[in-house]
This record gives C-alpha cells, sequence and structure tokens, in this order.
C-alpha cells in the first residue's frame, strides 16, 4: 500500500453532478460559460438537484419554496445573539446550520423526498443565517426575509435592510451560479464522507462548512483581500509580490489541484471586478489585482483560481471581507447537497486505508518504568 498525498489523481467516486474534462467546467454537462452568461443561481440549483433545466412554473415554484423555508427559527436567532461579537464569520455559520437540525422535526428522516425537501430549506435558509449574523454583530436587528425574490435579491436585502440595486443583484447572482459546483472539491469530500456512513444532511453541510472555511479551500477569497489591503496600493504590489515569491510564500488565489492552465470561472470574476470598479469609480482593487496576475503568473505559471477575482469583487458590492467565505457556502450549498443526495442513492460507506508509517514491535512498557 503506498498513499498518494492529498489523494492526488485518485479518483474516490462516480458522479454525474458536474466535471471537469480537459480544464473544462460542466454542471449536468451545460458549459460553465453557458451557465454564467444565461442562467440564473435558482435555475443552477436546480439543474443541480434534479438533473435537469427547471420549466418556468418548476422555477416559480423554486423560488416560491426558497421564499416559505427563509426564515429561521427564533431559538437560532437567539442563540446567534449569544455568539461572541469578533466570533470567526465561517465558525458561526457552522454552528448555526448545526443547530438548525435541532429546530426541524424530520431532520433525521431520511427518505430521498424528505432529504430533498431539506436540501431547498437549507438553500433558503443559509443566506438569512449569515445575513442575521451579520447585522446582530453590529447591534442591529435581523431583517426578516422577502418571498418571491431571489436569492441574491434577499440576501442582500436581508444584510443591509435596503432594496438591493439590479447591478449588484446580477453581479452577486453571477457569483453564485460560478460557485455552485466543483466536482469532488475538498468540501464536497467532507460532505459525502459524513453522509456515507447514513449520518443526516445537517451533518453533511456541517462538515463541508469546516472544510470549506479553510484558506487553502473557500477561505482563499478573504485572504486573497487580506492581501490586497496589506498591499494598500498599486505602487506597492511589485515589492509585497516579489518579496512573497522570493520567501516561497503562497500567494492567495492562486493555483489548484486540478486546473494548470487556468480555471475557467476565473475570467468571467475578472470581468465583473472590472465592470464593477468602473461602476463605482474606483478600479484600484481591479488594477492591483491584474498586477498581482501578471507577477505571479509570469514568474511561476500559476494561473488565478476562482477566489482571486472573487475579492474585488465583493468588496465592489461593499460586502465585508469575512462574509466573502460565507458567500461561498450559500451558492456551494447547491452542490453540497445535490452530492449528498447523489451519495445516498448510491451509498457505500467511505473508508480507505493508510499506509503505516510508526514504529513496529513495541511493548507496553509499565508506566513505572517510563
Ligand atoms: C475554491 C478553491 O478551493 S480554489 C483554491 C483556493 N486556495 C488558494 O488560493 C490557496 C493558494 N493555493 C494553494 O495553496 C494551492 O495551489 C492549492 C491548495 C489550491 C492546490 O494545492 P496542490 O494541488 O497541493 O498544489 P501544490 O501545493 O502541490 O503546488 C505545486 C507547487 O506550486 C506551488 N504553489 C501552489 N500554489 C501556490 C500559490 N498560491 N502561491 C505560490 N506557490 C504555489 C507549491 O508551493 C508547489 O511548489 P513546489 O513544487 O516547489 O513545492
Ligand atoms: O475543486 C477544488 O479543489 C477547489 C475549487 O476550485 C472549488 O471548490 O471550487
Amino acid at each position: 500500500m503506498t498513499a498518494t498525498k492529498g489523494l492526488e489523481g485518485i479518483v474516490a467516486t462516480t458522479s454525474s453532478i458536474s466535471s471537469i474534462i480537459d480544464g473544462a467546467l460542466t454542471y449536468r454537462g451545460i458549459d460553465i460559460d453557458e451557465l454564467a452568461e444565461h442562467a440564473t443561481f435558482e435555475e443552477v440549483a436546480y439543474l443541480l438537484w434534479y438533473g435537469k433545466l427547471p420549466t418556468q412554473s418548476e422555477l416559480d415554484e423554486l423560488v416560491g419554496q426558497l421564499g416559505n423555508y427563509a426564515p429561521i427559527p427564533d431559538q437560532v436567532i437567539q442563540q446567534i445573539k449569544l455568539y461572541p461579537k469578533d466570533t470567526n464569520s465561517m465558525a458561526a455559520l457552522r454552528t448555526a446550520i448545526s443547530s438548525l437540525a435541532l429546530y426541524d422535526e424530520d431532520a433525521n428522516e431520511m427518505s430521498p423526498e424528505s432529504n430533498l425537501q431539506k436540501a431547498i430549506k437549507l438553500q433558503a435558509q443559509l443566506p438569512t443565517v449569515v445575513a442575521a449574523f451579520a447585522r446582530i454583530r453590529e447591534g442591529l436587528g435581523p431583517i426578516a426575509p422577502k418571498q418571491g425574490v431571489t436569492v441574491a435579491y434577499n440576501f442582500l436585502y436581508m444584510l443591509t435592510g435596503q432594496e438591493p440595486d439590479e447591478v449588484a443583484v446580477k453581479a452577486l447572482d453571477q457569483a453564485l451560479v460560478l460557485h455552485a459546483d466543483h466536482e469532488l472539491n475538498a468540501s464536497t469530500f467532507a460532505a459525502r464522507v459524513t453522509v456515507a456512513t447514513l449520518s443526516d444532511i445537517y451533518s453533511g453541510v456541517t462538515s463541508a462548512i469546516g472544510a470549506l472555511k479553510g484558506p487553502l479551500h473557500g477561505g482563499a477569497n478573504e485572504a486573497v483581500m487580506v492581501m490586497l489591503e496589506e498591499i494598500g496600493s498599486i505602487d506597492k504590489v511589485d515589492s509585497y509580490i516579489q518579496h512573497k515569491l522570493d520567501n516561497k510564500d503562497k500567494i492567495m488565489g492562486f493555483g489548484h489541484r486540478v486546473y494548470k492552465n487556468g480555471d475557467p470561472r476565473a475570467k468571467h470574476l475578472q470581468k465583473m471586478s472590472k465592470e464593477l470598479g468602473k461602476l463605482t469609480g474606483n478600479l484600484e482593487l481591479y488594477e492591483m489585482s491584474i498586477r498581482i496576475e501578471s507577477l505571479v503568473t509570469g514568474q511561476k505559471g500559476l494561473k488565478p483560481n476562482v477566489d482571486f477575482y472573487s475579492a474585488s469583487v465583493y468588496t465592489a458590492l461593499k460586502i465585508p471581507r469575512d462574509l466573502f467565505t460565507p458567500i461561498f457556502a450559500i451558492s456551494r450549498l447547491s452542490g453540497w447537497t445535490a452530492h449528498i443526495l447523489e451519495q445516498y442513492e448510491n451509498n457505500r460507506i467511505i473508508r480507505p486505508r493508510a499506509e503505516y508509517t510508526g514504529p513496529v514491535g513495541q511493548h507496553y512498557i509499565p508506566i513505572n518504568q517510563r
């Protein structure tokens, strides 16, 4: 038995949800470029869960269900009020999502119909949790979700208490489409491992949130913004990045386990970053990002991943830096739950082996002789 570090190149399951083949990403066989241009996030979530694009009435029904399920139990709001004000936002999300299970009497019901309903319910409630957390820590009251609006609209509305503008809703919606699923990434794998023991969907999603939090995965979008803030201005980019490259430090938002010739989602976010920069009259973060890309790609051959331009996009949307990864979770929840449903459909416990590298032939030594 020989271990492969980080399971690189190991095919751990079959899946019909999304694929990365020759550097192209598809959801249910549809190229991400087409979806980014034409689809709404609700259409994509439906596509991931049901395996086909919705008709207008199916879409209307889903939007209705998302609206009905969006309010969260008052007990969870009360708990969020007790979180320390400086709690890490992903830790707060992980805790709150786990708490939601306590107030769902169907949490442990395992029928496919019940699990699909819970997937939709979690999709509806996760944005409400993130927005409530963001407001409560500022001493503000949570805003009740609206009915009949999109996830992107509702999230921005619940965050600010104001009707969001069309450009912001469209930009966030496109970002949600781009982040919705990604084959067997670390958080999706964590979700599948958890539910493959026949544990419940809330446990699977809680595991996934824990995995997404790390800066090598979803946490990188926040880490990119930390880097941009540390750099501060365009004239400081070269010296900062050169120092990092010389030290062999990681540059957040670059590199990928699967894409070696570039992440197909990054160009869409780059374009959004430029357009939003122009609209807000502040292109500095976009220009800094372009310069960083040219240095890192030029010297290391590493390309930006989905997280790199997300940072300047979300900042242009006036979203606080530590909500970037929770927004990733709002989108990826659709993919996680589609994978959880697929895992249940054809389940076998996921239990690989480890190559043992410890000592052999040891003996127990009585405590007074150690
Ligand atoms: C949504 C997402 O999860 S996308 C990924 C988000 N994460 C990041 O942006 C964090 C920065 N990137 C990374 O840490 C990595 O590229 C990962 C985690 C994405 C992929 O990791 P791996 O597939 O294990 O790549 P690996 O670490 O083997 O990289 C190969 C080489 O490139 C280097 N490298 C990889 N990424 C970077 C980077 N961002 N900056 C500098 N060097 C890098 C590695 O140090 C390694 O160099 P070496 O061969 O001299 O040791
Ligand atoms: O697939 C990966 O390893 C990480 C990634 O890009 C994602 O989850 O979107």
